[in-house]
């Protein structure tokens, strides 16, 4: 049997190594490392946008077999740093297969690595928390140890980094594309009831579909949109995203814009992940860096008003601290894992976050029905009782 030498090592700061198989692109990359448990959806991971600064290593074992298709980006580009799975892909078996994950991977400057045992990794991501790593792939094998534990030691990790500015809209645009449904797939909204404002911190793709499904002509503005930005618009409802970094960094010029619509205007607003963090702070709370964060399509939150549970989607490493929400803020979502906060509302306004991600994309559609409370609040302004 021929030998065959590792072409990837992944050095984490406290100079544990791992070897195994690269591919995708070569060089070196240094991020924060986290896990994700979701056993579909690899392709919708990499290009969610707040994984920027984060390498992802999947605890399913076989990741790329269906290859990557145009449909299932969630932004333009991948945005996660890297990732780290147990098998290397085999060649992509499925009817949208449009590329192998490696060649993908390769094109976009992305490094990958197999050969992985992903549960030790895992499980040390899980005592210590999510390690500063440096990844490298190079076809020959050569690697530099101590220049990579010296690079994933210089990581200054992601807590008091504001990285949405890296991954928002460069100029305002309009978004019609509805949710994926078969049989005709995207289609466009022509009968919009409502004009949303989304402010982009690092959207999904899937999060503006499922605010045009639910009925709104949706205007992404950048992450840097003031208030009067966004007033200007006379929008029925503003929608807060998802994206990376820390939400304290984020939110030194992202509060006080909320702040002001909220002090201006009575419109509704839903926030997600970050969004969620940014209407947090807006409101006088504070948010904590976790220990190896929520990553994953099976969560299980529970909705304190109706006591139903939902099965979520999540991807957050920041959380808000629910003992520092302020009386007029009532907590509305807590994770079933570990009792961290997972919604908020404020009393008496149709004004609502959630930490976890409704629109999926990868993940379980239970959450779904908040978009639709959104549109109702909507409405209700429009034609009060
Ligand atoms: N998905 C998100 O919006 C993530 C929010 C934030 N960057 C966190 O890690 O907590």
């Amino acid at each position: 049997m021929p030998r065959t030498i590792p072409t990837a090592c992944l050095a984490l700061a406290d100079g544990t190594l791992f070897y195994g198989r690269g591919f995708g692109a070569t060089g070196v990359t240094t991020a924060e490392l986290c896990f994700n448990t979701s056993m579909t959806g690899y392709q919708e991971i990499m290009t969610d946008p707040s994984y920027a600064g984060q390498v992802v290593t999947f605890t399913f074992p076989h990741v790329g077999n269906v290859g990557v298709n145009p449909e299932d980006d969630e932004t333009a580009d991948p945005v996660a740093e890297g990732m780290v799975v147990k098998w290397d892909p085999t060649e992509p078996s499925n009817w949208r297969a449009a590329e192998p994950l490696s060649d993908w991977l390769a094109r976009r400057g992305r490094i990958a690595m197999g050969g992985v045992d992903t549960r030790r990794l895992t499980r040390a991501i899980r005592q210590q928390g999510a390690p500063h790593v440096a990844l490298a792939h190079d076809p020959e094998g050569r690697f530099d140890i101590e220049a990579l534990v010296a690079a994933a030691r210089s990581f200054r990790g992601l807590v008091g980094l504001d990285l949405a500015k890296g991954v928002t809209c460069a100029q305002s645009y309009r978004w019609d594309e509805m949710r994926w449904a078969w049989p005709i797939g995207y289609a466009r909204q022509e009968t919009p009831r409502h004009r949303v404002v989304a402010v982009d911190y690092g959207a999904k793709r899937n999060i503006l579909r499922c605010l045009a499904s639910s009925g709104a002509d949706v205007t992404v503005l950048p992450a840097t949109a003031t208030a009067d930005d966004i007033l200007a618009l006379e929008p029925d409802g503003v929608f807060l995203s998802n994206g990376p970094g820390d939400p304290a960094a984020t939110g030194e010029y992202a509060v006080p814009a909320i702040r002001g619509v909220l002090d201006r205007s009575e419109v509704p607003m839903f926030g997600i992940c970050l969004g969620h963090q940014m209407l947090a702070l807006a409101l006088g709370a504070k948010t904590v860096k976790m220990n190896h964060g929520h990553h994953g399509a099976n969560h299980p939150v529970k909705d304190l008003e109706t006591g139903k549970v939902e099965i979520t989607s999540m991807n957050h490493g920041f959380t808000v601290d629910s003992q520092t929400l302020p009386s007029d803020v009532r907590e509305t979502h807590v994770s079933l894992f570990d009792g961290s906060n997972c919604g908020i509302r404020m009393d008496g306004r149709s004004v609502y976050s959630v930490q976890y991600h409704p629109e999926a994309s990868p993940g379980p559609q239970d959450s779904y029905y908040l978009f639709e409370r959104f549109a109702e609040a909507m409405d209700r302004r429009k034609t009060p009782a």
